[in-house]
């Protein structure tokens, strides 16, 4: 089942993509593209045009696209021959995008083969996209059958992001914009919502009477690779908290959609973030962790402290780490913790969801000592693997009624022999050929988002002690685990 509307692939469409030469699109959308080619999605009269400054020549570029696909596209998905064909849809076309007359070659490139859509994905920095969405009106190219899809990040606080909403509005209508969270792309995001929408079963248990708390965890292994410059004026709440923790969150909590159009699916998103709880100054420090990785083991080698990346300001009090209790006030949710999680060089790459049911009212049956931890729980695991799995107890064999936890699988690679598609860009490009903006962030769910996360940001800019440093390759500091042991709470597994 899918977890919104499938509406008809157009005939014909052109693929643009601004940033076509950088990092993002060499390294996941054109082997994205790669893969949707592969697995027969596109249509034939399907193409894509990289637009950069770069100073490369046709051939030059689509060595680059080639080497770029070889090194990121998984061995066992590389075809020779499927990339031939592949590469007939790809073109390049250098452009400064902050110079008018050089859309000229790019409207006649479009106007020589016309398609039934065209998509502008901004793969650049935020700071050119009203600039690009300018020039692109300019020339006439902001019509009904256009669309523009806007990468990360959207702003930096509420204010920015709202210049950007503003700027970009001016020049295409909001049901044009496809501001893209590529984790709602992901397969086990829309499971969540079939899970949840698609069986009877578990509404009844989806509340405050049924539900003692939920924890939302994204963990990566990786530090902040190349991306120093734009990581360090960033920081994890920015990075991931504000968009996909945040994102995760509505789909954990938000009501029934009346039904899977795009805008039924984000009122009931707006509608939870709304409700979050905002936070004074006083809780930010009762309910927020955040840290910065030191030097340290993670994944057998030994790796440098944040401070001591390549192009990290010294001393610079950016988070790597960051935990947070939320609490949304409505009837579904009301006293219902929401933990999130998430960190740089934590020892594994893990993202999971983890409902957590209460005890039994009166245990009847001597319970292995579990501590404060409730083994009832669902988890939903997001990656590296992607399984939903319910843990409940059943009686231990043997002569004695002790209890052990027990787990029903559901395991999606296992139930499903089809191919899974990986990261989360397949679906979402595919989605904006098709019109289909369901799991695209519209703009007041960003605002929304934006307003909630900011109190946060002011008081940590405003607290001279800086985050908690962690060893890489740990869990992060010991205080984001004490936000749960104050409510009784493990983490899961209590890591
Ligand atoms: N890389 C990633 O994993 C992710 C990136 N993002 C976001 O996506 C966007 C792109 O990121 P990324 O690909 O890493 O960045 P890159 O710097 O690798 O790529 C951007 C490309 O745009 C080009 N460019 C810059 N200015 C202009 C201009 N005026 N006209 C035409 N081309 C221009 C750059 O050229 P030059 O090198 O000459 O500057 C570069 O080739 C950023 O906003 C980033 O935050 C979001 C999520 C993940
Ligand atoms: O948006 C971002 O996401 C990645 C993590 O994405 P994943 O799909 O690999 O889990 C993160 O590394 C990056 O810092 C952030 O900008």
């Amino acid at each position: 089942m899918s977890a919104v509307s499938q509406l008809p692939f157009p005939e014909s469409f052109n693929m643009v993509f601004f940033g076509g030469a950088g990092d993002l699109v060499t390294r996941k959308l054109l082997p994205a593209m790669y893969q949707c080619h592969k697995n027969g999605l596109l249509v034939e009269a399907g193409r894509i045009l990289c637009v950069d400054r770069q100073d490369l020549s046709e051939e030059a570029f689509l060595e680059l696209a080639h080497e770029k696909a070889r090194q990121f596209i998984p061995a066992a998905e590389w075809d020779a021959a499927v990339w031939a064909g592949f590469r007939q849809r790809l073109a390049y076309l250098r452009i400064d995008a902050t110079q008018p007359e050089q859309y000229t070659p790019l409207k006649e490139r479009l106007k020589k083969a016309p398609a039934a859509v065209t998509v502008f994905y901004l793969s650049t920095a935020p700071s050119l996209f009203a600039t690009i969405c300018a020039h692109l009106t300019r020339q006439g190219l902001n019509g009904p059958n256009s669309r523009v899809v806007l990468e990360k990040p959207l702003g930096h606080d509420l204010a920015s992001a709202n210049a950007i909403t503003a700027d970009v509005d001016r020049y295409f209508h909001e049901n044009q914009v496809y501001r893209i969270d590529h984790y709602l792309g992901k397969e086990s995001v829309q499971n969540l919502m079939a899970l949840r929408f698609g069986n009877a079963l578990f509404e009844p248990l989806w509340r405050r009477m049924w539900i003692r708390d939920v924890q939302i965890t994204i963990a990566e292994d990786v530090g902040i690779g190349s991306r120093a410059g734009f990581y360090d004026k960033t920081g994890a709440l920015r990075d991931m908290v504000q968009n996909h923790l945040l994102q995760l969150l509505c789909f954990v909590a938000m009501e029934p959609p009346a039904s899977l159009d795009s805008n039924a699916i984000r009122n009931e998103k707006l509608k939870v973030l709304e409700s979050l709880v905002p936070f004074t100054e006083e809780d930010v420090h009762q309910k927020t962790v955040r840290g910065q990785y030191r030097a340290g083991v993670c994944g057998g080698k030994a790796v440098p402290g944040y401070l001591e990346e390549e192009g990290i300001a010294p001393g610079s009090h950016t988070e790597t780490f960051v935990a947070i209790k939320a609490e949304i006030a409505n009837w579904r949710w009301a006293g219902v913790p929401f933990y999130l999680f998430t960190g740089k060089r934590l020892p594994e790459r893990l993202a999971e969801i983890v409902i957590h049911f209460h005890d039994v009212p009166h245990p009847i049956f001597p319970l292995p000592k579990s501590g404060a931890c409730a083994p009832a729980k669902l988890v939903i695991r997001l990656q590296p693997d992607e399984f939903i799995r319910l843990y409940l107890y059943a009686k231990q064999p043997g002569d004695s009624m002790e209890l052990q936890p027990v787990s029903l699988d559901l395991n999606f690679a296992e139930q499903f022999k089809v191919r899974r598609a990986e990261g989360g860009y397949e679906r979402l490009l595919l989605d904006a050929i098709r019109g289909n903006q369901a799991l695209f962030v519209r703009y007041d769910e960003q605002e929304q988002a934006w307003r909630w996360v900011e109190p946060i940001l002011n008081t940590w800019a405003n607290d001279p002690k800086g985050p908690l440093p962690y060893a890489a390759g740990t869990w992060g500091p010991a205080a984001s685990r004490d936000l749960l042991k104050r409510d009784g709470i493990c983490w899961h597994e209590g890591k």
